[in-house]
């Protein structure tokens, strides 16, 4: 038997060997050549990593949501514009040739919601993605110790007053509260259906049961994600669901995965469990930040340069190559796997 440690770096070798080596790379294959190009909803993109729907992008940089979608076009993929941008659906779709799609909050104020649903088809958005996991805003203690309050959130203007007043340190809490539709269930998306020809996806699945139901509704594609764990804690962390979700779906549509994608090996195991793509949130915050939208890009061309890779060295010439088999799961996985 080894040593007993007698320090703390010997501990993080003893729990590097502990713990599992998730990818099982095939070798001897001809990896000359890697396309990383797949399709969603009939789109075809350079890779299978696409723009998370973040809100408020003028927060990190005065060219906000137009930056993003501008480097989504220079890179081939689909931006997820958020319901709660700073620049409008408008000027976004004008501002690049990218394929979009369009995240929706529902309104207590439905006619407002149509009305938001019409600019974006009028705009060439592609699709809907109805996010189903923010009832409610999750408590953001750091919100309310920064004192957080929202900028103008343009897509509401002349329609709806985003001011709201608060005494408790942030306002968005208070802001959601009185516009968010808390009433909204699954006989909403029949609503949803009956005023747009859009695709509708829903992002905020973690289970089996709300997915199978989701497919049940009719929706043309599920986004598995605890929205960056930002709404409830103990929420579980969304790759070790991910599976569950492509079990229950059956493939019979689309599952896009997000949360905590840093690295093309992150990529390749959430397409190995059986996912489309992946949406990437932070990281391109992060980028547009740092550099706006050569940052983006920067952000967008490393992720995929790292799944380049990873594809090579794992034998997967294409994304179809990436298989089940190409990833190990863990004894604490398994049970969850198997539903
Ligand atoms: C600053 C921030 C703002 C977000 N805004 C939205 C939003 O407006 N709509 C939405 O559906 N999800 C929103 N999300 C959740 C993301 O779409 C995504 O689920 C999550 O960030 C993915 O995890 P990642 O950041 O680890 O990549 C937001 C996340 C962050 C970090
Ligand atoms: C008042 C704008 C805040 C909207 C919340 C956006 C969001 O989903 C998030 O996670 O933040």
């Amino acid at each position: 038997m080894a040593s007993e440690p007698v320090n703390v770096n010997e501990f993080q070798e003893l729990a590097r060997q502990a713990l599992p080596k998730m990818l099982r790379p095939r070798v001897l294959v001809d990896v000359s050549r890697i396309d990383m190009s797949t399709t969603i909803l009939g789109y075809n993109i350079s890779a299978p990593i696409m723009i998370a729907p973040t809100a408020m992008h003028q927060l990190a940089h005065p060219e906000g949501e137009v930056a993003t979608a501008r480097a989504a076009a220079a890179c081939n993929t689909i931006m997820i514009l958020s319901n709660m941008s700073t620049c409008t659906v408008e000027e976004v779709a004008s501002s690049c040739n990218a394929v979009r799609f369009f995240q929706l909050y529902v309104l207590k104020r439905r006619d407002i919601s149509a009305q938001i649903v019409h600019r974006v088809e009028k705009n060439g958005y592609k699709a809907i993605v109805l996010t189903v996991d923010t009832p409610r805003l999750g408590r953001r203690e750091a919100d309310i110790k920064n004192r957080m309050v929202a900028p103008q959130l343009r897509n509401f203007e002349g329609l709806l007053s985003t001011e709201v007043d608060t005494d408790k340190g942030s306002n968005l809490e208070a802001l959601i509260k009185g516009i968010y539709d808390t009433s909204l269930s699954w006989e909403d998306i029949g609503w949803l259906k009956s005023i747009t020809n859009l695709p509708i996806l829903i992002k905020g699945v973690l289970t089996h049961e709300n997915a199978r139901k989701a497919v049940e509704v009719g929706v043309a594609g599920i986004v598995v994600s605890n929205h960056g764990a930002r709404q409830l804690d103990y929420t579980p962390a969304t790759i070790s669901v991910l599976e569950e979700v492509v079990h229950a779906v059956g493939g019979r549509v689309p599952v896009l995965f997000d949360g905590g994608v840093r690295r093309g090996t992150d990529v390749f195991k959430a397409l190995a469990l059986g996912a489309q793509a992946v949406l990437v949130g932070r990281p391109v915050v992060y980028g547009l930040a740092a550099n706006g939208e050569r940052g983006v890009r920067r952000v967008i061309e490393m992720l995929k340069d790292e799944f380049e890779l990873t594809m090579a060295l794992s034998g997967c010439p294409s994304v179809k190559d990436i298989t089940r088999s190409h990833v190990t799961t863990t004894e604490f996985d398994k049970p969850r796997s198997m539903l």
